[in-house]
């Protein structure tokens, strides 16, 4: 069959809606977040298509409202993830062989899927599940999730149509093989489009794959396999499974199959699963790509130049929007004495007016905190700040998980640079501001640079041209994703490749062509188009 050189539609950033009062969007969510918290769903693995139901029920519950049910999912063991392994390894030959327009079309479609009839139920599992409020959910699982999936159809062309020089005579040409064996995404909690996006990317680029999500994003990862399976994923190219994460390690890390890992979580977790994998290299095909993306302990410096408002604003949306639970939240402030009144002083005004609670109120700003485990440790710091001598409790501080797990937006004012809530994640809506003296602001690069283990995020706010351009060069190792007068926070999809270096991960750039060429081995093949009869050099000849 004759076929043209296709090309994929050039991609555009998903418009976000606005969801104010009185537009069709806001009653749409209403109307699904109401219905959604009505039915008990019951919500099994996917396993070479089949969904999986094993009797082992495990529980989930908005974090806002802990005592509300939102339905239960089917929890696996260590034969779910051989049965995975194996669905996968199934899948793999027609999938791989499937023409490369023919994938993206599926991830395509499940794009517009995700832009209309799906965009209310995804953003209100979310809501539910992960306790953010209208506007988090809509920038993270209709928007990014959907310019994940439509940018990287792209960025896969892209890849595709890379191809070397050939001198006169010869052809040559790279193929961009799938890896051999499987891919194992874990995803965090965090983001329903980094769940999405993590085993998506890999299949996209003709792997198939074993997942697990967090068990606190389970509820909205169904909706993102019910768009899959919607949009024609076939069966097996994704499995999704809930086992706990070291069983499921210990069959994955063992599997000779195993072609790579594309993590997204912790930095202790990726560190041990990365030591496993070392441990285990000898068992495998092949080098097994290892794709991380980690903590951060992201920062904001003001140079005695900034307006005071412009920083105060950074520091609110970056430290607080979606309770601090980004990895790149806004989370030590280095602020010069000579505007900390006044930059203090419009936070106090905003952190007055912020209000706390369920999303299902669309006005609360702040919503609940993951889970109980996650609370206790976030209340944890700000006890020991509030009994510690290195630091003042500047706002907040309060916390309270009878309904929900609810915690104050947290300022501390550290007189140490390297308080603990200076260098450690929190992972939580705490913020710790250290003071300096203005004319400093070289050493306190320094300091910024030296502080922490992560280089995940960070922002200079200033009007002096040489002193963004000092920080810029000063911090070059210190954030793979750097910001002048802006949060650190809210990459998009295409604009700003995401990604961080040092304790922060891999830094393959989710979101760019960087991250998809980890999910192929490139085989190089030359063809000599009349290859030379005899082995005689032609100055041989000529004697
Ligand atoms: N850099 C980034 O792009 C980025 C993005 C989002 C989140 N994060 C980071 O993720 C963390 C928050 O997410 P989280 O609480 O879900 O992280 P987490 O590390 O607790 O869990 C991540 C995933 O790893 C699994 N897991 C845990 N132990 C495992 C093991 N031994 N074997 C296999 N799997 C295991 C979990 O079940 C989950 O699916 C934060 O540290 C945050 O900074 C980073
Ligand atoms: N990409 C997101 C963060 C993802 C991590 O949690 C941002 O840029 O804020």
């Amino acid at each position: 069959m004759s076929k043209g050189n296709y090309y994929i539609p050039e991609p555009s950033n998903e418009p976000v809606l606005t969801y104010a009062p009185g537009t069709p969007e806001r009653e749409e969510l209403k109307k699904a977040v109401k219905l959604a918290r009505k039915e008990e769903r019951d919500i099994p693995m996917y396993i070479g298509g089949k969904e999986v139901r094993t009797g082992n029920k495990i529980k989930m519950s908005p974090p806002y409202d802990h005592k509300h049910v939102l339905g239960h999912f089917h929890e696996g063991d260590a034969s779910h993830v051989e049965a995975a392994i194996k669905a996968a390894l199934d899948a793999k030959e027609a999938w791989e062989n499937l023409a490369w327009e023919q994938r993206a079309s599926i991830f395509l479609k499940a794009a517009d899927l995700l832009a209309g009839p799906y965009r209310a139920k995804i953003n209100a599992a979310t809501m539910l599940a992960q306790s953010k409020n209208a506007y988090q959910a809509e920038i993270d699982a209709a928007c990014e999730f959907i310019d994940f999936l439509r940018f990287n159809a792209a960025f896969m062309q892209e890849i595709y149509m890379d191809q070397p020089e050939s001198s006169p005579g010869i052809w040559n040409r790279l193929e961009y093989r799938p890896l051999e064996g499987f891919v194992f995404a874990i995803t965090p909690f965090n983001f329903t489009a980094i769940a999405g996006n993590l085993p998506a990317s890999a299949a996209l680029m003709g792997n198939t794959v074993v997942w697990k999500p967090n068990y606190s994003q389970v509820y909205s990862a169904q909706v993102i396999m019910e768009v899959f399976k919607e949009a024609g994923l076939p069966d097996g190219v994704i499995n999704m499974i809930y086992v706990d994460g070291p069983v499921a390690g210990d069959v994955v890390f063992n599997h000779p199959d195993f072609a790579g890992l594309h993590f997204t979580g912790s930095t202790a977790v990726f560190k041990h699963l990365w030591k496993t994998i070392g441990q285990n290299i000898d068992k495998y095909r092949s080098y097994p790509r290892v794709v991380g993306e980690t903590g951060g302990k992201d920062f904001v410096i003001a140079h005695k130049s900034a307006d005071p408002q412009e920083v105060a604003a950074g520091l609110i949306r970056g430290a607080f929007e979606f309770q601090g639970q980004k990895c790149s939240a806004a989370s030590r402030a280095y602020i010069p004495s000579n505007i900390w009144e006044a930059v203090k002083k419009q936070m106090a005004a905003d952190l007055k007016e912020i209000s706390m609670g369920s999303p299902e109120d669309f006005s609360n700003f702040v919503n609940a905190v993951i889970d109980k485990k996650s609370f206790d440790k976030i209340a944890g710091y700000i006890d020991r700040a509030k009994k510690d001598t290195d630091v003042e409790v500047l706002f907040g501080g309060n916390y309270d998980d009878s309904v929900g797990y609810f915690i104050e937006p947290t300022v501390l004012l550290a007189k140490d640079p390297k308080y603990t809530t200076m260098c450690e994640e929190i992972f939580g809506p705490v913020l710790t501001v250290y003071v300096y003296d203005p004319e400093q602001y070289e050493e306190t690069l320094t300091l910024v640079d030296q502080t922490s283990p992560y280089a995940l995020t960070g922002a200079v706010f200033s009007k002096d041209r040489y002193a963004i351009e000092l920080a810029t060069k000063k911090l070059r190792n210190a954030a793979g994703n750097f910001y002048i007068n802006d949060k650190p926070t809210g990459a998009v999809v295409g604009q700003q490749p995401f990604g961080g270096a040092r304790g922060s991960g891999t830094n393959d750039k989710a979101g760019a062509g960087i991250n998809l060429l980890r999910w192929v081995s490139a085989r190089t093949i030359k063809e000599t188009l009349v290859p030379p009869k005899s082995y005689r050099y032609p100055f041989l000849d000529q004697e």
